[in-house]
């Protein structure tokens, strides 16, 4: 669906060049959906503009939805649906004017608009508003009918940016659960940016890392929250026993970063669910008697900080998970 091959945007401002986005390889497939995250002003609404043709890129080329970028723009546009950051409806406005609007900016009859409008009214939850002017709205209802408008001819490939920005937490999941909802009976594509790490990590099949202008990793959120730091487990054991418990510890496939602080022995490894039942089994047979144990999956805010030396927390983001439970040894 997306195939881009050394995309670049250089801006010159005032004697100043600013490298946006520096030749990045994005390639989605249909039916994924793909998140864009990153800090702000590391290129994500850049690039998402030079995909769906608002913005020229200085270097590099690609195919969405099947067209060519630089060759046919108008074909991207008729293929792509995009809802901008800060939608793009008048305030004075009803939101069955602005339906309508959209659909003849399509070619389509002004009939054929209004079917299509009580259609994409009911997915997503616009009943009853068509009177109402758009300035009325609250925040949720008018993401929701920008998101009506980006898809009112149909397309399969719908680009996001920043989705939920702005939204209150009900109005953010309610957002996600019709985002879900395209995808699962539409079978839409759909390529979002974001910088909140718990959308990145609920709604998205894939996410792609972009800071400074560079895509820094890819891969499904587990698989990067695994890749990059594993879970990190600590167990409580007699003092006098904790050097030996390290040693066991240490001998746990793919175990690192040991360290022993009084009866405390802490260690990382791939995969907690894996290691705990060996570990178990290991200080069984030693007759080391462990106390408590506590298991804290990463985040993707470790992944995030450990790529770019940088936290990207935000007051949304999902706690630390954290479980605390009796050992049964
Ligand atoms: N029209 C422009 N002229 C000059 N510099 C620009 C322009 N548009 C973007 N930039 C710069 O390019 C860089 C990337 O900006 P971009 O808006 O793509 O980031 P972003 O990741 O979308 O950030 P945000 O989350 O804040 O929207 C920033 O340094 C920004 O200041």
């Amino acid at each position: 669906m997306i195939r881009a091959r050394g995309l670049a945007r250089t801006f010159t401002a005032r004697g100043r060049t600013v490298e946006a986005v520096k030749g990045v390889d994005i390639d989605v497939t249909e039916g994924e959906l793909v998140g864009f995250l990153g800090a702000n002003g590391a290129g994500k609404t850049t690039t998402l503009r030079m995909l769906t043709t608002l913005l020229q890129p200085t270097a590099g080329e690609a195919i969405v939805g099947g067209c060519d970028l630089r060759t046919d723009p108008v074909g991207v546009r008729r293929r792509i649906g995009y809802v901008a950051q800060n939608g793009g409806t008048h305030p004075e406005s009803k939101v069955a004017e602005e339906i309508a609007l959209q659909g003849q900016l399509y070619g389509m009859t002004k009939s054929a608009a209004q079917r299509r409008g009580a259609e994409l009214a009911e997915q997503l939850d616009l009943i009853g508003l068509d009177q109402r002017s758009t300035k009325t709205l609250s925040g949720g209802q008018r993401r929701r009918l920008d998101i009506a408008l980006s898809l009112i001819h149909g397309p399969k490939l719908i680009f996001f940016d920043e989705p939920t920005n702005g939204l209150d937490p009900q109005s953010r999941a309610n957002l996600w659960e019709h985002i879900r909802r395209l995808r699962a009976e539409q079978g839409a594509t759909l390529f979002l940016t974001t910088h909140y790490l718990d959308e990145a990590d609920s709604l998205c099949d894939r996410i792609l890392v972009i800071d400074n202008g560079e895509i820094v990793a890819t891969g499904s959120p587990d698989a990067l929250k695994a890749k990059v730091s594993g879970d990190g487990i600590s167990i409580e054991v007699p003092q006098d026993l904790a050097e030996q418990a390290a040693e066991l510890v240490a001998r746990l496939q793919g175990a690192h970063q040991v360290s022993i602080m009084d009866s405390t022995v802490r260690f990382r490894v791939p995969r907690g669910d894996i290691a705990i039942p060996e570990l178990l089994r290991g200080l069984d047979a030693a007759g080391i008697a462990m106390t408590a144990i506590q298991v804290q999956r990463p985040t993707l805010d470790d992944v995030f900080l450990s790529l770019t030396g940088r936290s990207l927390r935000d007051p949304g983001a999902s706690p630390v998970a954290q479980e605390k439970v009796p050992a049964q040894v």
